[in-house]
This record gives C-alpha cells, sequence and structure tokens, in this order.
C-alpha cells in the first residue's frame, strides 16, 4: 500500500505528498538533466576524449615502465665523467661513429686547444672553432650488432674565475648483459684516441678546484709532439733519461715479482728556462705518455685536491708537478710575498698558508703521502720541476720517491751553437743537392755558428733566452751574429742594475720587518709595564722632550703614561722604533707610506 494515498478518500495528505513530490521531481530532474548531457554531442565527445586520454596515458605509462624494466633488466649502463680521461675517449669515439648526426645541440669551441674530437665542419682546416655535440637528447645507434644509447647528464661541479662550472656527464647504455662488450667499447674507444693523439701529447691539467666525488682535470690540451733533437742539452743528458724510462715501463713484470712499487720519480732541476719542462714534454711525445700537470701554487691546490688528482690518473702516464719548492717554506717568499698580502685579496686558505712562509697550501707529508701512496703506482710517473733544490726537503729527494735527478744549466757555448744551428738550418739545408741560398753561399752555417758563440759568454745566458734573441733576427743568421755582442752586453748590464735594485728593496724590507719586530717587542713590553703599573719612560719622556732614559717605575701606577694608550683605553703597540730611543714617537704612518712607496717603485 503506498504510504502517501489515502485510497478511501483517494486524496494524497499534507505532508506524503510533499515527500513523494521532492524525490520524484529529483529524479525526473537527475534523469532529464542526464539525459540532456548525453544528448548534448559536445560533452558526450569530451567525455570519451577524456576516457580515451586516461587510457592512452596509462598505456604510455605502462610502455614506459616496460621499457625502461627491460633497459635494467638487459642493459648495461657506462658512465663517462667529463674531467676523466674516458670522457675524451667516448666523446671522440662518438664522433667517429657519426652519433652526432642526430644531434641538434652542440657546443662551440675555440679550436686553439687542438681538440681532436670535434665534428669536421667542412674542408680540413677551414674555420677556427670545433663544433662538438652535447647529447642532450637521447641518442640510438648501433654498434657491432648491438645497439647502443647515449644520453647526457650532469657530473661534478667545479669553480673557475667566472664562478661555478657543471661538468657533463655522458651516459651509455649497451643492450646486452655481457660486461665484455662494454670493455671492448671503452677499450676499442681508447685506442681509437691514441691513435688520433699520436702526433700530438695530451696534457691534462688541473687548474680549477673541483668539489663532490671524482676529479675533474679541468683542462685538456693536445700539443704538438716535440722531436728529441729539438731539445738542447748536454751530450747523452736526454737519451739516458729517456732510456730510463722506457726501461721503467717495460720491466712492470720485474717491479711486481720484486714486491717494488710500480712507479719512478724524477727530479729536473736548474734555472728558469734551461729546458725542464720542454724534455718532459718530448719524452711524453717519444714514449707515448700523456702528462698530467699541476701547479703546487695554485691556490686551491691542497693535501687532499693533489691526493685526489694522483689517484685519478690512468696507468703509464706522467704526473708532473711544476715548482714543487712551493710547498716548502722560504724566509725570503715571506719578505717578497708582503706587499702582495696587504695589497687586498688573496683568499683565506692562501693567506694562512703564505704567512707561514710557503706558497702553497700542500704539506711536505701530504705530498710524501702522494708520492709513495696508493695513486701513484701502476706504472706512474713522477716529474718534479724546481728552480730552487736547496729549498727542497731531503725526504722528498730520497730514492724511491725522487730516483733521479737532473741538472740543467745555463747554456754553454756548444749548446748555444746548437740552437744556432738548428734555428737556420732551414736556410742552410745540409743535402748537397739543396738549392743554395746566397747566404749559404757566402759563409757555410758551420762558421757563422762558430762566430755567434764567441758573443756568447759560457753558462751566462739561458737557452730561453738565446732562443729570444735569436727569434728577433729570425730571418738572417748574419745579423744574429753581427748583434749577438752588444746584445749580451746590454743583458749583462741590464741584470746588473737589476741585481742592484733587487739586493736594495731585500735589504729594505729586512730594515722595515726589524723595525716591525722592534715595535711590537716595544708594545708587548709597555702593555706589561702598563699591566703593572710601570712605564718604560719617564712622563716628561713620552712627551718629546726628554729622549733616552732608564725603564723606570711610574709615577702613578693606576695612571699609565697617555703615550701608550690609545683611545679605547688600551696601550698602543706603535709608540717608538727603538725602546733605547723612545724619540721617535711621531708619525709612524708617514714612515710606512714612504717605505712601502719606495719599494713598490723599485
Ligand atoms: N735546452 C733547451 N733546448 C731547446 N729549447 C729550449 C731549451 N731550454 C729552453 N728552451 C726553449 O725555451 C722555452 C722555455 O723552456 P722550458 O719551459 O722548457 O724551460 P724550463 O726550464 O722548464 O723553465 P721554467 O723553470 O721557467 O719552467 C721553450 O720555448 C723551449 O723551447
Amino acid at each position: 500500500m503506498d504510504p502517501f494515498f489515502d485510497h478511501n478518500t483517494r486524496q494524497l495528505t499534507q505532508s506524503s505528498w510533499g515527500d513523494w513530490s521532492t524525490s520524484s521531481f529529483t529524479r525526473i530532474i537527475g534523469f532529464s538533466f542526464l539525459t540532456s548531457v548525453f544528448s548534448n554531442t559536445y560533452v558526450f565527445d569530451s567525455v570519451k576524449l577524456f576516457v580515451l586520454g586516461s587510457v592512452i596515458e596509462m598505456g604510455r605509462r605502462l610502455c614506459q615502465w616496460l621499457i625502461e624494466r627491460f633497459r635494467f633488466q638487459y642493459s648495461i649502463t657506462a658512465q663517462f665523467d667529463e674531467g676523466d680521461p674516458s670522457y675524451e675517449w667516448i666523446v671522440l669515439f662518438l664522433t667517429q661513429e657519426n652519433v652526432w648526426r642526430r644531434s641538434r645541440d652542440f657546443r662551440v669551441n675555440a679550436k686553439n686547444s687542438k681538440r681532436k674530437w670535434g665534428i669536421k665542419t667542412g674542408p680540413e682546416g677551414k674555420g677556427n672553432a670545433d663544433y662538438v655535440p652535447t647529447y642532450e637528447e637521447p641518442q640510438l645507434f648501433r654498434w657491432k650488432g648491438y645497439w647502443l644509447e647515449i644520453k647526457r647528464g650532469k657530473g661534478a661541479q667545479t669553480v673557475s674565475h667566472h664562478g661555478p662550472n657543471q661538468a657533463a656527464t655522458i651516459y651509455v647504455s649497451i643492450y646486452t648483459l655481457d660486461m665484455d662488450v662494454l670493455s671492448d667499447l671503452v677499450e676499442e674507444a681508447r685506442l681509437r684516441y691514441i691513435e688520433v693523439s699520436r702526433p700530438n701529447v695530451t696534457v691534462y691539467i688541473a687548474d680549477m678546484p673541483t668539489y663532490g666525488p671524482g676529479f675533474v682535470w679541468s683542462n685538456v690540451k693536445h700539443k704538438a709532439r716535440r722531436p728529441l733533437s729539438s731539445i738542447i742539452l748536454l751530450d747523452g743528458v736526454i737519451d739516458s733519461l729517456v732510456k730510463d724510462a722506457q726501461e721503467f715501463i717495460d720491466s712492470e713484470a720485474w717491479y711486481v715479482s720484486a714486491g717494488i712499487p710500480h712507479r719512478r720519480g724524477y727530479l729536473l732541476y736548474g734555472p728558469p728556462g734551461t729546458g725542464k719542462t720542454s724534455t718532459i714534454y718530448a719524452l711524453a711525445g717519444e714514449l707515448g705518455l700523456e702528462i698530467y700537470s699541476l701547479s703546487l701554487s695554485s691556490g686551491f691546490v691542497d693535501d687532499s685536491f693533489l691526493q685526489k688528482a694522483a689517484s685519478s690518473m690512468p696507468k703509464n702516464s706522467i704526473l708532473l708537478i711544476e715548482d714543487i719548492d712551493c710547498a716548502f717554506p722560504s724566509r725570503d717568499d715571506v719578505d717578497d710575498e708582503e706587499p702582495l698580502l696587504n695589497a687586498g685579496f688573496q683568499g683565506m686558505v692562501a693567506q694562512n698558508y703564505r704567512r707561514s712562509g710557503r706558497k702553497s697550501a700542500v704539506t711536505l707529508s701530504g705530498l710524501l703521502n702522494v708520492i709513495d701512496g696508493v695513486g701513484s703506482e701502476e706504472g706512474k710517473l713522477f716529474f718534479a720541476t724546481t728552480n730552487y733544490v736547496d729549498r727542497l726537503d731531503p725526504a722528498l729527494l730520497r730514492p724511491g720517491r725522487i730516483d733521479k735527478k737532473v741538472q740543467y744549466q745555463l747554456a754553454t757555448k756548444g749548446q748555444a751553437a746548437a740552437l744556432f744551428t738548428r734555428f737556420f738550418a732551414e736556410m742552410y739545408p745540409t743535402s748537397e743537392e739543396s738549392p743554395a741560398t746566397t747566404e749559404k753561399d757566402a759563409i757555410p752555417l758551420a762558421k757563422l755558428a762558430e762566430n755567434f758563440t764567441e758573443g756568447v759568454p759560457d753558462h751566462e745566458f739561458s737557452t730561453a733566452e738565446l732562443q729570444g734573441f735569436l727569434l728577433s733576427c729570425k730571418r738572417s743568421p748574419k745579423e744574429a751574429v753581427a748583434g749577438i755582442a752588444s746584445w749580451t752586453e746590454k743583458e749583462l748590464m741590464e741584470r746588473q742594475q737589476k741585481e742592484t735594485r733587487e739586493a736594495k728593496r731585500k735589504d729594505m724590507l729586512r730594515e722595515k720587518r726589524e723595525k716591525q719586530e722592534a715595535r711590537k717587542l716595544e708594545g708587548s713590553i709597555a702593555r706589561t709595564l702598563g699591566g703593572m703599573g710601570m712605564s718604560i719612560y719617564p712622563p716628561a719622556t713620552a712627551s718629546g722632550l726628554v729622549t733616552g732614559g732608564p725603564v723606570v717605575p711610574s709615577s702613578s701606577p693606576q695612571t699609565p703614561s697617555p703615550a701608550y694608550e690609545d683611545s679605547s683605553g688600551k696601550s698602543s703597540p706603535v709608540v717608538s722604533d727603538d725602546i733605547t730611543n723612545p724619540a721617535r714617537t711621531t708619525s709612524e704612518a708617514e714612515e710606512n707610506v714612504t717605505d712601502s712607496v719606495s719599494t713598490n717603485s723599485l
């Protein structure tokens, strides 16, 4: 029975009518709303699209998930970080495999670094830039029947003078589970790199601080290989060096069986410009070794940086540390650096170690650890150069750390003649059939070289200096012969003048330091006496009326002499140059300015 309808009276009661009408109305309205919605094709199509879109998106995500699963299960991914030598290998490999053809993003580098993996953009030698693909978008290609995918990511952070830099990382995924395929790929990339770099010596330089995991050899240069014959040293020096290094490389098995770490250290020492660095580059070119170079005088190179750098070098390569004496204190350096420090910013670390008398943040023990440590084993050659061998600690020079020392000297007459001959050899071909030049016909080259050496005193000039002179008259050997005597005379005179100025400057610096130390001492005595209620001078002395006089107790223990007090009530450390001559109480600032001006003017 219908609760809202009274069949007897056939009337609806007031309350039941209201309820019924509401519910029916809602049903009718809802139905009609839905009917109207679905009868509207626009809305219906939108819903269909929405459902379809959701299905497609789900499908896409499912596919992505499956691909990721597949990749994870059936591929090997290798990571190549910029700054590591293997990064260079893989970039060259990708360039040679023409993977870049589908690239849209390129990094443009000036060609001066002779990078070997920039893509060819036209006929050989065209343009002054390298175009290096960045692989921002993943690329797929086939190699030896395997699918490889290349992706780029972000690597370790470095900091240069221009701010932080983000090194790049290249990920190579190979769709196989065979690790041998990956090692084959890396080995092939390495061999191709060596082949391409053969006419050059590859030099990795760490010239930026690195943060985070990994290590960045931030700069790579390819220098033209220099023939050993172009290095002019005393007879037999370079040959014995090359022979020694070659023997070391060839005798790895012997080192292992003898239980001796397979590394060897060389120290090349002598005046600047005598060919130390050139020798190492020529030797690396001859033996096909890469050079990893860093300078201890770079402010950011400390013990941990050095350790990381040494451990990230590959086998059979050279670790080159130039100016190794920077890690050792020298009193002269403190004097020399003082104006620099006062001039302004040097960096907190730099200030700390420079104040300690060193130019480097690397400590001796840090350096020895690197030479002895794990990072230095495995067929690594360690080369160090210095202009000041006497500053080196004996601990560094002991066999096992430095196995061979080579002394470089200023040029002898013989070296000067060899340099001259090398310089003008092209103008004076040795072959009999070579076309003659007028100069050649006039005087033979050997004779000219002999004449040239008459104007060069033994052991006075470096090879670099003589080379500089020859460059100024490179078109005419006769001109060089004619000008050498006056050039040496002028150079020697200038050198003497410079030495006099330098000696004077050092004297002034020493004097200044002694004065400062005396002032410090006086200040501390004054403070001590002031604290005890005493003064080093009677009150009249402090006012400048009386000079000299013994140290006497102050007349009033509670009130120290105002001459030793600054505005804050503390005793002033700067009063006089000499406690036995307290009359010089006037303008210290003026005197300091005079000192520094005269120092700078020197
Ligand atoms: N013995 C040499 N034989 C040939 N060239 C030399 C020789 N010495 C110097 N030079 C020339 O002089 C320049 C500087 O040489 P290099 O940098 O090798 O000297 P260095 O001894 O390492 O100097 P520094 O101690 O200042 O580093 C180079 O261009 C090099 O060609």
